[in-house]
């Protein structure tokens, strides 16, 4: 029987090419979140692209830079060191495959539970992590700690917009619907470090114009995932009109991403983004995500109070529990969210 090793598995593994496209995208939508109308711009802008960039955040960059050094540091240990934080099930170290059904890409990511209620898992993982590489890890848990509140700022604007926060007597804001979600403390959230190295020459597609594919087209399951890279540009939106177009890196500003959650918690008012991430032929990226999840226990569903008269809900009833695991069923570029849809009435 010939058994044969995972290096050799990962030579033979086929990824595909895309010609790159040309097409960059100078209309991302830039929120300054100091702006006193910041909550009615990001309305816009998660209903025209689900996808926008916010500037005026209080991340010390100082921050985003000590995390990108440790995370190249990370990247760049012998593969062996590497293999010792993995698998990726769901919480690791994983080169090329993503998720569990077959997704290849021209990428080498760590994935970490950013929730304080962790399983065993992720303790272990997290143990691992403080023994080999306490730098890393630190710069891991100052950084989620930033970006999780930064995630609660960006959705509590978005309710304001959405007229969805009442003032109280003493002047407070009521926590609104979907912050409330992140806010809690069972919130099932996690946190992705990618790193895409150039594409290599023997892969041949060079002289053809076309790039690997980092990480194929998807939407994000969550809620809103928030995003930094590095200088290296790759990632890639679809826009409604069904063309891609390359989003240019800014690596002192987040980009934020319309989940599958906040899809259905507005009835569709929002779209869950399809992106995607094209590796480089001569730079390497990083980036760093942060996916606001509910807790597993909560029902999605749209939010009352921004039902019309009449209005029904597109979606089926189903918990965000029932949501991922069937999202992990599925491959990349599957249509998540087709099956929780409801039939139109005949
Ligand atoms: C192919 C898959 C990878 C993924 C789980 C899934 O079955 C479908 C959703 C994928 C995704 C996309 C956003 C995040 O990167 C991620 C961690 C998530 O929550 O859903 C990944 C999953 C993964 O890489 O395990
Ligand atoms: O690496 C990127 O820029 C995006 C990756 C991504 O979409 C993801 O990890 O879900
Ligand atoms: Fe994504």
């Amino acid at each position: 029987m010939v058994v044969l090793s995972q290096a050799v598995l990962d030579h033979f593994t086929p990824i595909k090419t895309y010609k790159s496209t040309t097409n960059v995208f100078t209309g991302v939508p830039t929120i300054n979140l100091s702006n006193p109308d910041a909550g009615a711009h990001l309305v816009r802008a998660c209903g025209e692209f689900g996808f926008f960039k916010v500037v005026n955040h209080a991340v010390p960059l100082e921050l985003i830079n000590r995390l990108l050094a440790q995370s190249l540091k990370f990247f760049h240990q012998p593969q062996s060191e590497k293999n010792q934080a993995g698998p990726p099930d769901p919480f690791g170290y994983g080169s090329k495959r993503i998720g569990p059904n077959g997704d290849v890409g021209w990428v080498e990511y760590l994935i970490l539970s950013a929730s304080p209620d962790t399983n065993a898992i992720s303790q272990r993982l997290l143990s691992f992590l403080q023994e080999n590489q306490p730098l890393f890890r630190a710069a891991v848990d100052d950084y989620v700690r930033e970006v999780k509140t930064l995630a609660v700022e960006v959705v509590e604007l978005i309710e304001k917009g959405l007229g969805l926060t009442m003032t109280d007597q003493e002047g407070r804001n009521n926590e609104g619907p979907t912050s409330r979600l992140l806010r809690n403390e069972k919130s099932d959230s996690c946190f992705r470090v990618n790193h895409y190295p150039p594409c290599p020459d023997h892969w041949e597609v060079a002289a053809s114009g076309r790039n690997l594919i980092g990480f194929g087209e998807h939407t994000d399951p969550q809620i809103i995932s928030v995003l930094q890279s590095n200088n290296t540009s790759g990632l890639e939106i679809c826009l409604k009109n069904g063309s891609w177009v390359t989003i240019p890196p800014d690596q002192s500003s987040f980009f934020i991403i319309v989940g599958d959650s906040l899809q259905v918690l507005t009835n569709g008012r929002f779209k869950s983004v399809k992106h995607r991430v094209l590796a480089d032929h001569t730079k390497s990226r990083v980036s760093m995500i942060f996916f606001g999840g509910p807790p597993l226990d909560e029902s999605i569903t749209p939010i009352p109070s921004l039902m019309e008269e009449g209005e029904e809900s597109h979606y089926k009833e189903f918990t965000w529990f029932e949501y991922k695991k069937s999202a992990y069923k599925s491959r990349l570029a599957d249509y998540r969210l087709g099956l929780f849809e409801k039939t139109p009435a005949q």
